[in-house]
């Protein structure tokens, strides 16, 4: 039996795309042709507010959630790929997606942000946090910027958004529904240690506030991607990627669709009573498989130096 190809971690920056870094994931033409098992009026009469629906699973989730009926809002830095998720609603449901360009880091422009769909629309039934990222690296050599911007997207930003829709719903005297895009983090994830310890406050800060929130019927769930694959992949060096089917017992990637499934599933009244929990959508990785998203060192390979 021929050894494992292995390789010394490297950092992959974005701007190091070319024409061998191909684009990932659904693309716009594939997210049409995709089929659902819910029926066409599943989420008629709410409201949906999705960030980071640009690109990958959040836009996946924000045509999914119109097809099904819903108002939906997205935010995400970016606005020309925020306008590529209004185009395509627009073309294939005659739907108007709101779009507000906001970087969740900043407090105030999260208050705006849920003003302003709370203006446009008349209130908020569902929250998708799913805006996030971060990107690979041996933990001993995250510079200190790099650790905080993972952390202040993740964790506070998550944050900044759960807290102004919630003090909103109480305000109001209206139900709310959380759901947060996560990762798995059950077993760690080497290189992605700042992710992870922001993807597990979010999961406890979840569980939490399922409890706290509850008085004022506002439901928080949290769904754990294992790898998906999505425009987010170019941050992963090719090396990586060849690998990252090796993650789970099933050798597979999901797509953005199997999340924007469940983000449905947990946006529905047959989820009403589903508060507290962590949907995990891995094809197994808790059980089985390895992820070093920057590219694994020898010395946890098969035939590696210990
Ligand atoms: C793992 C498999 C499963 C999971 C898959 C997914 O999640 S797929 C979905 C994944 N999708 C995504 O991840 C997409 C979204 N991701 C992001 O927007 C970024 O990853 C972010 C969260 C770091 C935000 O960053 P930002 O808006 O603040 O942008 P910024 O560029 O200004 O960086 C600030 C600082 O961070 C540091 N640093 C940054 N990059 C690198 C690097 N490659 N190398 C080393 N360090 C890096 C650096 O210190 C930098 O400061 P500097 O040295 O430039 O002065
Ligand atoms: N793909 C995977 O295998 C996994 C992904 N995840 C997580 O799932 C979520 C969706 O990922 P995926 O669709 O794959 O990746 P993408 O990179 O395609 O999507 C992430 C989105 O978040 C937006 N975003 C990032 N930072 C901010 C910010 N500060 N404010 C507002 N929007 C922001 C980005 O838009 P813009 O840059 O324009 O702001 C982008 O559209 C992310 O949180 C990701 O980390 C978790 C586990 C596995």
């Amino acid at each position: 039996m021929s050894a494992p190809k292995t390789f010394e971690p490297k950092i992959f920056r974005p701007e190091d795309d070319g024409p061998d870094r191909p684009r990932r994931g659904l693309d716009d033409e594939s997210l049409r042709t995709q089929t659902t098992i819910y029926r066409d009026d599943l989420l008629a009469g709410q409201t949906m507010l999705i960030t980071g629906a640009g690109s990958g699973m959040g836009k996946a989730a924000a045509y999914l959630a119109a097809r099904l009926g819903a108002q939906v809002a997205i935010c995400g830095r970016d606005p020309d790929k925020l306008d590529t998720t209004v185009k395509l609603v627009r073309e294939e449901t005659g739907s108007e997606v709101l779009a507000v360009p906001t970087n969740i880091r900043d407090p105030e422009a999260v208050e705006a942000l849920i003003d302003k769909v709370h203006g446009h629309f008349g209130g908020i039934d569902t929250i998708v946090n799913n805006a996030g990222g971060q990107f690979p690296q041996d933990a001993i050599d995250f510079s200190r910027k790099g650790w905080l911007a993972v952390i202040d997207t993740n964790l506070n930003g998550t944050w900044w958004m759960m807290q102004e829709a919630a003090k909103r719903w109480r305000e109001i005297g209206k139900p709310g529904n959380i759901i947060n895009i996560v990762a798995n983090v059950e077993r760690g994830m080497p290189q992605a240690a700042h992710t992870c310890a922001a993807r597990a406050g979010v999961i406890y800060l979840s569980k939490t506030l399922a409890t706290e929130w509850s008085r004022w019927n506002i439901r928080v769930n949290c769904i754990g991607p294992g790898v998906i694959e999505t425009e987010g992949f170019r941050m992963y060096p090719e090396e990586a990627l060849a690998r990252f089917h090796k993650a789970n017992p099933m050798k597979m990637r999901g797509n953005a669709w199997d999340v924007a499934e469940a983000i449905a599933y947990l946006s529905s009244p047959a989820a009403r009573f589903i508060n507290g929990d962590l949907l995990i959508i891995d094809g197994g990785q808790a059980q089985w498989g390895v992820i070093w998203p920057a590219g694994m060192p020898d010395y946890f390979s098969e035939d590696g130096a210990a």
